[in-house]
């Protein structure tokens, strides 16, 4: 055997093991995704998200309060309006009395060391289920779809949330957000987060479910990417830096690793998020219950090649379940 031959040696042992990893998993690492309806009682479980509930507001320190003693450090909100009267232009996005703004407000008095983000978009809004405003025949009406994003978005701002996190995916949103924030004086205090690179896929069957938010007719894939679409999402990554995200987005995770790691060479001067979506976390909880591997070797390894490939934040429903796995030895 040449010596060059010999790579074992060097992980043989678990703690070397662990010093092949150039970054590892940590709690300041992870996005809990978490579902806000508004009967503020509500703790309702989700069938198609197993372990994931839709939370009322009057839950949410009960729910949170053990897990932020576990490590948890941040959510994103998503609103799952229920008894309110959707319309063309969402207007129960950003309701006052609705349940982001309810939740943004309510969480930074419980638990003010908390970083709150709020995802923004329309479609959990909307009478017709699209992510922005429509024209007379169905197609997307970019203008007053961006600008109503944007009001969205600095209304989250101003009630409160650390970061505003458009997924809508119209063009221009990013630029008009941040101007938005800058003429509402929360420029400088509040987190952009671009889905800068979210593609048109199969796993956000669970979400739409939990969410309410499947579109009444047609389809997103005039404003999501293409799956094989890496040129454009290249393009997408680019723009939202030069527009001024300050935090880039890939979503999905696992099936994209490769844009990952071509965001991680685009945008290497921001912090890198990816999303596992509720497909990928169903597709594993499923797997590891029909015998195909251990669950919490399986989410480890989706977290590391996530983290492999350059992202250094992850949106994941596994996060209370992370939060456990690492105070445990490995
Ligand atoms: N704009 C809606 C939205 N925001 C986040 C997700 C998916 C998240 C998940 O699947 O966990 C979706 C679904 C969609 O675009 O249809
Ligand atoms: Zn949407
Ligand atoms: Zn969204």
């Amino acid at each position: 055997m040449e010596i060059s031959s010999i790579l074992q040696g060097g992980y043989n042992h678990p703690l070397a093991r662990q010093w092949q990893a150039q970054r590892q998993l940590d709690k300041n690492m992870l996005m809990y995704p978490i579902f806000i309806t508004d009967d503020p009682q509500a703790e309702v479980v989700i069938p198609s998200l197993p372990g994931q509930k839709r939370w009322g507001v009057d839950k949410l320190e009960g729910f949170l309060g053990p897990l932020i003693k576990k490590g948890l450090k941040s959510v994103i909100l998503f609103g799952v309006p229920l008894n309110c009267q959707k319309d063309e232009r969402g207007s129960p996005a950003d309701d006052t009395e609705g349940p982001v703004i309810q939740a943004i407000k309510k969480l930074r008095t419980l638990f003010p060391e908390l970083y709150i983000a709020a995802d923004v978009c329309l479609c959990e809004y909307t009478s017709h289920g699209h992510c922005g405003l429509l024209h007379e025949d169905g197609t997307i009406n970019t203008p007053p779809s961006v600008e109503r994003i944007a009001e969205v978005a600095v209304n989250y701002a101003k009630a409160g949330a650390h970061c505003v996190a458009p997924s809508d995916m119209m063009d221009g949103r990013i630029r008009a957000i941040k101007l938005g924030l800058m003429g509402a004086g929360l420029g400088n205090r509040c987190t952009l987060m671009s889905y800068s690179a979210k593609f048109a896929s199969s796993l956000y069957g669970p979400f739409r479910d939990a969410a309410g938010s499947a579109p009444s007719f047609g389809n997103r894939k005039c404003y999501q990417l293409p799956p094989a679409g890496r040129g454009l999402a290249r393009r997408a990554i680019i723009r939202d830096v030069s527009e001024g995200a300050d935090i880039i987005m890939v979503k999905p995770a696992l099936p994209y690793l490769d844009i990952i790691a071509s965001a991680s060479e685009l945008a290497p001067n921001h912090p890198l998020a990816c999303y596992q979506v509720s497909g990928e976390y169903a597709m594993i909880v499923a797997g590891a219950k029909a015998g195909v591997y251990d669950l919490k070797t399986m989410a480890f390894e989706s977290a590391d090649s996530m983290l492999r490939a350059g992202a250094t934040l992850i949106l994941s429903y596994f996060t209370p379940q992370f939060l456990e796995w690492l105070d445990e030895e490995k």
